[in-house]
């Protein structure tokens, strides 16, 4: 049977990846880096479309792939209503969704253009989008909060959580829906989340809301403290906003979002550079301990992902507080690319089973 051939793309917020796959083999994958200059030209997100659009389709030219070689065009989902763990085909609720949702990520952009490009297609593909940042499994009670009028909200790096948990049952040869993991995701945002029996029972807020910190988000902050700061007429709604995502976090503490860098300079003996170590390894472990009481303690396994889970010195840190749980796993680095083009490969298959986004009109607002 002749492979499938997919056009994986994932707009991020300091980059837009694209990578080509025959079946499960790559043809080409590229990051192509977005200077912020370059980008802060654009006032929302969806003004860089077409610079991301021209992009990707110069990569596919230099390779020399014709866009009616494709057979599905699949992007990382935006920030949508709360949906179902899966594969959609992007629909006009979708793209309306994302272009009037109370948030905007660069993510946003990725059914957007999985569309225009299949609809250049003469042989009619299709464009989808595969575990969007809003997969929602959260159980009713992880959704209350301490006031009626704020409901906690499931986002976080879902496409890796779910490629990772897959992954792991597959080597432990145990169904990912008969077990308890607790998975961390490291990167530029943090998400750790409770896995239980296949579901992602409880997560943090991991793109502006709550949890660890992380190289350029602040995670919880004190809610008083927050809202003295937002009253006090020194600081604008954008600015309070970057303080939590964007500017939060090692950006605020050391200047910098290149979690690398601090490392090397915590290993010269920089009190700075270790001190923000010690604190993302001290919330990351607590958040972690925090989930291990949805499962009354019993843990399959600990996973530890992400950019950041190449850093031995931020593992071990981790490790030595939390290994008395269970054991823990390490999947450095993350692969959404592998992880969108099986989701196209399962659902050819019959493995998966296609979705239906169904959306449209504003969302409600997060909070009150
Ligand atoms: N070997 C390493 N040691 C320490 N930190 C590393 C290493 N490699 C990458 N990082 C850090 O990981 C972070 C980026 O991780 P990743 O690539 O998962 O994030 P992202 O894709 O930009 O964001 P997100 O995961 O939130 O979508 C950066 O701070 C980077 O410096
Ligand atoms: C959790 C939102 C997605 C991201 O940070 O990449």
């Amino acid at each position: 049977m002749k492979s499938l051939k997919i056009l994986t793309l994932n707009p991020g917020s300091t980059s837009t990846k694209i990578a080509v796959y025959s079946g499960e083999l790559v043809l080409i994958s590229e990051t192509i880096k977005h200077q912020s200059e370059e980008l802060d030209q654009f006032d929302t997100i969806f003004d860089q479309m077409e610079l991301r659009k021209h992009t990707i389709l110069e990569c596919l030219s230099a390779a020399n792939i014709e866009i009616d070689s494709l057979d599905m065009v699949i992007g990382r989902g935006g920030l949508l209503k709360p949906i179902s763990s899966g594969i959609y085909e992007v629909n006009e609720d979708m793209l309306y969704d994302l272009v009037h949702g109370d948030l905007q990520h660069a993510s946003n952009l990725g059914a957007s253009i999985a569309h225009e490009i299949a609809k250049t297609s003469t042989k009619g593909i299709k464009a989808y989008i595969a575990d969007p940042v809003v997969v929602d499994e959260m159980s009713e009670i992880a959704k209350l909060t301490g006031h009626p009028n704020f409901k906690r909200r499931s986002i976080f790096h879902a496409l890796n959580h779910k490629a990772v948990a897959r992954h792991y049952a597959g080597i432990t040869k145990k169904p990912y829906d008969q077990m308890n993991l607790i998975i961390a995701h490291m990167g530029g945002g943090v998400s750790v989340g409770a896995h239980q029996n296949g579901k992602v029972v409880d997560v943090n807020q991991a793109l502006d809301g709550e949890g660890p910190v992380s190289p350029e988000r602040s995670g919880s902050l004190p809610a008083g403290d927050l809202i003295r700061a937002a009253f006090s007429g020194k600081y604008s709604e954008a600015e309070m906003l970057k303080m939590v995502v964007g500017h939060g976090g090692m950006v605020a503490y050391l200047g910098t979002n290149d979690a690398y860098k601090i490392e090397q300079l915590a290993e010269k003996g920089d009190e700075s550079a270790i001190q923000f170590y010690e604190l993302m390894a001290y919330q990351v472990s607590k958040e972690i301990g925090s989930l291990a009481t949805i499962f009354a303690g019993s843990v399959d396994a600990i996973i530890l992902t992400g950019g950041l889970a190449k850093s031995d010195y931020l593992v071990d840190k981790i490790k030595a507080r939390v290994s008395f749980l269970s054991k823990v796993e390490v999947f450095p680095g993350e692969d959404e690319m592998y992880a969108l083009a099986m989701n196209g490969i399962w659902l050819n298959q019959g493995i998966l089973q296609l979705q239906t986004y169904k959306g449209r009109g504003e969302k409600e607002s997060v909070n009150g």
